[in-house]
């Protein structure tokens, strides 16, 4: 029998495993040589733009009357300045596309056969260029979420969400890096997460998704981690932790925060390692993407858990390429949940009150 979004979910899970593998190489061979610095100061590797070509490339085939807002676009690779590393992705991202196919791939999704053109790359890549909006299909995609983390060897993920109609109906991400047992962090390594809404959220080994070992089933405790914690950003600039700190203090957490870079956080948060996912502000002005959240999103309501703003509102998936005026993002089990927005709304009176 076929479930709803059968079809998609087959495809996504395919694109982010492989461009799983190209980042993990890209770490080995690259990383630690080369970097190019985008006008948001955030660093861009080449396989942030190779891992979009594959992933567009697949999406378009499967799926061609499709949108996609992706991260990253062109340009740099069709500046002439940029030749080598246009060279170095257009070779990255064929090694990703012609890989023999795998038992649960289809060689319709443009994998598995001939190498593409650099033309044809960089057309794949900018296919990511659309705008977002309230009504229809479209994919997100964060071809490397938590770039910082991916150039320092620790959490980074690949993150794919097909939304319709400003839902998130399907959600999966990669992290390469992360642990496939919690409780036994030095043991193997590579899980992705897969949600569809109405049926769940899975892990599933990144090595094998759709082998004969299966999925794990994923719950969020309403009552959150024993003893609870929060899960928070790495990078100071992405998140007020000062904030968190007090929320944490009034929730009357005493064990420490878990600072993991990407959507690895929601991952950690659907799977029980972690009671709440809190991301404040910084109050510079900056716009959360939809592509930082989609999948995470509807992988935590998926486990049962609530995400929310910090005002309690939904966020909203159709505003465009982004989530509109920044009012951060809370996402814990049921019960933790309202406790945290409790929380939060004695930590800004505090605020307010200069105190
Ligand atoms: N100022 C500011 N505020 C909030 N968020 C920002 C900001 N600047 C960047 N970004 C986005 O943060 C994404 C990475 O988020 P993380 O949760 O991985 O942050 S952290 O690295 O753990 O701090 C990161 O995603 P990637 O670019 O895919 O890494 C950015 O989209
Ligand atoms: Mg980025
Ligand atoms: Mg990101
Ligand atoms: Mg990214």
């Amino acid at each position: 029998m076929s479930t709803a979004y059968d079809a998609e979910r087959q495809v996504a899970v395919a694109a982010v495993r492989r461009a799983c593998v190209l980042t993990s190489s890209v770490f080995n061979k690259l990383v630690r040589n080369e970097t190019l610095t985008k006008d948001d100061k955030s660093p861009v590797t080449v396989g942030d733009f190779s891992a979009q070509a594959l992933v567009n490339t697949m999406l378009g085939r499967a799926f061609p009357d499709d949108p996609i807002v992706g991260e990253e676009d062109s340009a740099d690779l069709r500046d002439p300045s940029g030749a080598a590393l246009r060279d170095r992705v257009v070779a990255l991202a064929n090694e990703a596309l012609t890989a023999p196919l795998e038992a649960h791939e289809k060689a319709e999704w443009g994998i598995g056969g001939r190498a593409l053109t650099a033309d044809e790359l960089l057309a794949a890549i900018d296919r990511g260029n659309h705008a977002g909006g309230r009504t229809g299909r479209m994919w997100t995609l964060d071809p490397i979420d938590g770039t910082k983390g991916f150039l320092r060897g620790e959490q980074y993920a690949v993150c794919l969400a097909l939304v319709v109609d400003a839902r998130v109906e399907l959600g999966v991400i990669g992290c390469p890096n992360l642990p496939a047992d919690p409780a036994q962090p030095g043991g193997a390594r590579g899980c992705i997460f897969v949600a569809v809404r109405g049926q769940g959220a899975h892990q599933l080994p990144l090595a094998d998704p759709l082998g004969a070992a299966p999925p794990r089933r994923l719950a969020i405790p309403a009552f959150g981690a024993d003893p609870l914690n929060l899960l928070e950003s790495v990078e100071k600039a992405h998140a007020k932790l000062s904030f968190n700190e007090r929320v944490a203090q009034i929730l009357g957490v005493t064990r420490a925060p878990t600072r993991m870079d990407s959507q690895a956080k929601y991952c950690a948060l659907a799977r029980g390692d972690g009671g709440v996912y809190l991301r404040m502000p910084t109050g510079t002005g900056y716009r959360e993407k939809i592509w930082d959240h989609a999948p995470g999103s509807v992988l935590v309501e998926e486990a049962g858990g609530v995400i929310t703003d910090s005002r309690g509102e939904p966020l909203d998936f159709g505003l465009g390429r982004t989530l509109g005026e920044n009012f951060g993002v809370v996402a814990a089990g049921k019960e933790v949940h309202s406790r945290v927005l409790g929380a939060i709304k004695r930590a800004k009176e505090e605020e307010a009150q200069g105190q």
